[in-house]
């Protein structure tokens, strides 16, 4: 019988997922790869929504594509979110398969370490978000904050105090005020940290620009949820900025070795990006 709470995804539908996993091997070399396996993974209705909009969870998957997140989430060392992530869904970032440490397994076993992309450093956790109290009761691993400046005492402390951790990279300062790191810097510094998977989940931003050309070559795999709802305009949406060639426009990105897997009410689409 499953533990309390736990969520089961069994053996037929891991199947056919495993293809677009990382490979095995990256989780029992001795030493890490230059860069981790990415898997970039999001539910989105069919008008392309992630949510109604930018500070709002909204509920895509339905309960057996949330099975399969969370099997996903077992065979990640990370899963990195963007900010607006972090303040919009206070998500909980851990995995709660039946048989993970803290769902009837030992330690953390097969639980993945979250990462909050967060250079400004405006997510204001406390011992009550999700994630932190988590960690507290080993029933998911303590976050990682990748920020640009110099992080405040205060929250660097509560961390460290249930074992997380800081790691500050570089970013350029684009004229909006954004702070912009280059994805092949977050991907070797958490391959220095020893990560050597990382599901990325979302939001808007972290998808569109890891769909964009000048990252697409990072990307390992592509697994999406697709629920049969429109959630309308002004949602968040996955749309990476067009893109042109001789000042006509062509497609962005493209999907190789696809392949369509309903679950439940909804459709898993996993492909690879073209020369993954
Ligand atoms: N349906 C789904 O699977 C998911 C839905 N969501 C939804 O997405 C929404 C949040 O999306 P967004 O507002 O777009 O926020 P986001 O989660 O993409 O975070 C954006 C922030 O991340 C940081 N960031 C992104 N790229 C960066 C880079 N290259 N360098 C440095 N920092 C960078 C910046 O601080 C930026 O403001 C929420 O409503 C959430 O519920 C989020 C994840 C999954
Ligand atoms: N797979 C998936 N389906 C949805 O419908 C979602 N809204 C999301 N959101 C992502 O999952 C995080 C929440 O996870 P917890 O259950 O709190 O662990 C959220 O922050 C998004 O990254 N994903």
């Amino acid at each position: 019988m499953a533990s309390r709470g736990a969520l089961v995804f069994l053996q037929p539908s891991r199947l056919p997922l495993d293809p677009y996993l990382p490979p095995a091997s990256t989780s029992q070399q001795q030493q890490p790869p230059p860069k981790p396996h990415l898997t970039l993974t999001f539910a989105t209705s069919l008008d392309s929504n992630l949510s109604l909009s930018p500070g709002v969870q909204t509920v895509l998957s339905g309960p057996e594509s949330k099975a399969m997140t969370h099997y996903l989430r077992s065979k990640h060392d990370a899963i990195l979110i963007g900010v607006g992530t972090a303040i919009a869904d206070n998500p909980s970032l851990n995995c709660r398969i039946d048989g993970v440490g803290g769902y009837g397994g030992e330690g953390l076993e097969g639980q993945p370490r979250p990462v909050v992309l967060d250079p400004k450093g405006r997510w204001e956790f406390g011992p009550e978000s999700k994630c932190i109290a988590l960690a507290r009761e080993e029933r998911g691993k303590a976050p990682w904050l990748i920020v640009a400046r110099e992080c405040e005492e205060g929250k660097r402390k509560m961390l460290e105090s249930v074992g997380g951790r800081v790691l500050q990279l570089p970013a350029s300062e684009q004229e909006s005020g954004r702070y912009a790191m280059d994805w092949r810097e977050i991907m070797v510094c958490l391959a220095e940290q020893g990560v050597r998977s990382v599901m990325v989940e979302g939001g808007g931003s972290v998808i569109n620009e890891l769909l964009s050309p000048k990252y697409f070559d990072l990307v390992g795999s592509v697994i999406v949820t697709i629920a049969p709802t429109w959630l309308g305009k002004d949602g968040v949406q996955v749309c990476p900025d067009a893109r042109e060639e001789g000042g006509k426009r062509i497609p962005v990105s493209r999907l190789r070795d696809v392949k369509w897997i309903p679950l439940g009410e909804d459709v898993v689409l996993c492909g690879r990006p073209n020369g993954n």
